[in-house]
């Protein structure tokens, strides 16, 4: 709804929708009434619109998409063109954010007034649209073509400060003002003024000249950036148009783009994405706890036990999130190097002005490094960073047991390893959990918080609360080896190695992924992250070839498929990046480039093993990389590891660049449709057989193939544990 007041001659419509204003179908009804009431009357000389509560509306109602009420009149543009053809002065008065269709009525305004804390934007490309109410037309108008095409194709939220040197915002609002008396005053003052330069649409665009120009610098910019993503193109060919055509057969043109957009599949899994993002904080753990009623312990002071690339990143999260930070290591050239790393991020922070000084400083005095373990008997919380060994670890976990506070939780950065495992040498396993960031952790935005069996709500709320504070998408998963990420991600890295035995070379694999849209290829990601990780995780199991006893088959480990050509790249000092070769060379730069001595590896290992290469098509590599990822998807379900599909596709997106246009790897399989997904796995699981495990139909795709077909991605937990609750299920 919306509410509407006169004060002082000027009418004030304030949006109330709660939480975010947005501009939901009832809402438009009620702006649009108001307005022309407002219009109609005579003793009113000038219109402000606002927000009431936290924000200035921040676009278009999102639940209302694909639903035959967002169809529904009036549309945002009638209410744009409503302000902008008033007689009266239109001034928007920004508060909060003024997103999307929430920027487009205020650009629709004739004034712009906003608080200097306020953020604008046009993000609709980020839910695999564009902006539909004349966005892509009027921006441009008075921001430029250029800035106009970096705003609307990123999607991102600029300062009001920005926006104002851009002449998007006409008065910038200092701190502790009150929005809606200065924009009062200052529609007063508007009366009288000639409004005919004020309308956005009857102005042209500045650099409309240059548009050819722009045009390939941005298209090139996004198709590196977004691959595979349709939506920024379209927004770049709409905004376009704004420079070459006039402002109504821009207007069309904007039409028919976001027709396009809503038709694709991309926008259901980015504005599915968008909800998923939010969805996985509200977590539960059935029967015992929820996100609702367990309560956070206080946590002021974390220790981190390990200075090494994730201890460092993980320590900067810490220190984001106002904790007093103690970190612990005992190997002096380590600390050193660590923590003039921390600082020397800190400052890279203050300098490109991501925190002000003050910030900085308390950053830089939070930091406390410490040499033993008693440094750490004050903190609330630890997470140890040390390499992935669980006797290591447990080692680690007994000392911290004796000198941490009993209410201390006690956790582990772990990605692989069993964290009861861990809990079982404390006398607190209440109070030991994973907490897995992804490297570099500073960056990265997923955390996968892992309960043990033991772990307490109050634990959990902890570790998903201090999630949040770091301001990470934050998922709760249950205890496994490799938990959800990892585990799943494991067949997608077989599978890649077996594809280079039977045919493909590392470049063909990757160039399939980055078709579907990744930013990297597996092998191109292998060579960044170091393929010394993955090696020192298999021979931590055991796995590697020169740990097996004399006979062992090259291509098993026990009865199971194994592919040594990862090992054997390690073994020839093929570390990746860092070695300037890996699964590729790197001559002067990043750019990898196939490298005949690893084609050589690949032909030699097939020879010894009388491996005839065939031809791999791009169809059946993308098959065998994502399927079985899809189905251990569905174990890691039915186990109850993971609540929801979408808890899934967010470690994905947010953990491995799961490109987000797809929606993540389980929505993905439902936009193909499960029954075309199993039907793959069955043939593979046919030809594999048991050495290949991971392509046995999972149970829970099985019974819902069978029963339901390619059932709503919301119903499949519930249709799932309907079934298998009931006595006789079998499942
Ligand atoms: C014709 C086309 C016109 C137009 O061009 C199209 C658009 O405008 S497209 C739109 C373009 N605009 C955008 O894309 C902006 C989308 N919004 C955002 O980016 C963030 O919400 C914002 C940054 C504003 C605040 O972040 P924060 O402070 O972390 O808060 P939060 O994120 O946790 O949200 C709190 C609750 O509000 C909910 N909700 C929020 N927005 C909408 C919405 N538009 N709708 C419905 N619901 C929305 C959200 O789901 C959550 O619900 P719940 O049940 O509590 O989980």
């Amino acid at each position: 709804m919306a509410k509407y007041s006169v004060e002082n001659e000027v009418a004030v419509i304030a949006v109330d929708n709660p939480p975010m204003n947005a501009l939901s179908h009832h809402v438009r009804k009620s702006l649009l009434k108001y307005l022309k009431e407002a219009e109609s009357d005579e003793k009113v000389t000038s219109i402000v619109l606002c927000g009431d509560g936290r924000t200035f509306p921040v676009g278009a109602d999102i639940k209302e998409f694909h639903k035959s009420v967002s169809k529904l009149g009036p549309t945002i543009l009638d209410i744009v063109d409503a302000l902008e053809k008033s007689k009266k002065p239109t001034i928007a008065a920004i508060h909060g954010n003024a997103l999307g269709g929430g920027l487009e009525i205020a650009l629709g305004c004739h004034y712009r007034i906003a608080m200097t804390n306020s953020k604008v934007g046009l993000p609709e490309v980020k839910l695999g649209i564009l902006p539909g109410a004349g966005g892509t037309q009027r921006l441009p108008r008075v921001i430029g073509l250029d800035n106009a095409m970096q705003w609307i194709a990123y999607g991102g939220h600029h300062s009001a400060g920005i926006g104002a040197s851009l002449g998007l915002i006409d008065r910038v609002v200092p701190q502790g003002g009150n929005i809606r008396e200065h924009a009062i005053l200052f529609a007063k003052a508007a009366v009288g003024k000639s409004l005919g330069q004020r309308r956005l649409s009857n102005i042209s665009v500045p650099d409309a000249a240059k548009v050819e120009s722009l045009m390939a610098k941005h298209l090139k910019e996004v198709s590196k950036k977004s691959r595979g993503a349709l939506a920024p193109i379209v927004c770049l060919q709409v905004i376009k148009s704004s420079a070459l055509l006039s402002y109504q057969e821009g207007l069309e043109s904007e039409r028919q783009g976001m027709f396009t957009l809503l038709a694709s599949s991309q926008s259901r899994a980015q504005i599915y994405s968008f909800f998923a993002e939010r969805q996985v904080s509200k977590w539960s753990v059935p029967g015992v706890t929820n996100y609702q009623n367990a309560v956070p312990m206080k946590v002021k002071a974390v220790g981190v036990v390990g200075l090494g690339t994730m201890g460092r990143g993980i320590a900067i999260c810490c220190l984001r999130a106002g904790k007093i930070t103690y970190v612990l290591e005992m190997n002096t050239k380590a600390q050193t190097a660590g923590v003039k790393y921390i600082r020397g991020y800190i400052e890279t922070m203050r300098k490109r002005k991501q925190i002000n000084d003050q910030q900085s400083s308390m950053m830089n005095n939070a930091l406390i490094p410490v040499d033993n373990y008693n440094g750490l008997k004050n903190v609330d919380l630890v997470i140890e960073a040390v390499f992935e060994s669980m006797k290591i670890k447990k080692e680690i976990f007994k000392k911290l047991e004796k000198v941490c506070k009993p209410s201390a939780i006690l956790a582990s950065n772990t990605s692989t390893l069993n964290i009861d495992e861990m809990a079982s040498v404390t006398k607190r396993p209440q109070k030991v959990a994973g907490m897995h960031f992804f490297a570099p952790a500073h960056i990265m935005m997923l955390l996968e918080n892992i309960r043990g069996e033991k772990s307490s709500p109050e634990t959990i709320a902890t570790i998903m609360d201090l999630g949040k504070q770091m301001r990470k998408t934050t998922v709760l998963v249950g205890n496994c080896h490799g938990f959800v990420g990892n585990r799943m991600f494991a067949y997608y890295t077989a599978e890649s190695s077996f594809l280079l035995e039977e045919g493909a070379y590392p470049k063909q694999v990757d160039d399939v992924l980055l078709d579907y849209g990744f930013a990297m290829g597996r092998f191109q990601v292998g060579d960044l992250s170091g393929t010394d990780i993955g090696y020192k995780i298999r021979r931590e199991r055991g796995l590697t070839h020169k740990q097996q006893p004399a006979g062992t088959p090259e291509r098993k480990r026990g009865d199971r498929r194994y592919s040594p050509l990862d090992d054997f790249l390690y073994e020839k000092g093929r570390y990746g990046l860092k070695a300037r070769k890996g699964w590729y060379k790197y001559e002067g730069s990043r750019t990898p480039i196939p490298d005949p001595e690893v084609r050589k590896m690949i032909d030699d290992f097939r020879k010894r093993h009388n491996i005839n290469p065939r031809h791999i098509s791009p169809e059946e590599t993308l098959q065998r990389m994502i399927f079985p990822l899809v189905n251990e998807g569905f174990n890691v379900l039915d186990e109850g590891i993971a609540a929801n599909p979408w808890d899934i596709d967010m470690i994905f997106q947010h953990g491995y660049a799961w490109p987000r246009h797809t929606g993540g790897p389980m929505y993905y399989a439902y936009t193909i449709g499960l029954p075309q997904v199993l039907k793959v796995i069955e043939e593979r699981w046919k030809l594999a057989g048991a050495s290949e495990p991971h392509w046995k139909p999972s149970k829970m795709l099985t019974w819902l193939v069978e029963h339901h077909g390619n059932p709503d991605i919301n119903d499949w937990i519930k249709l799932y544990k309907e079934r298998k609750s009931q006595p006789n299920s079998n499942l």
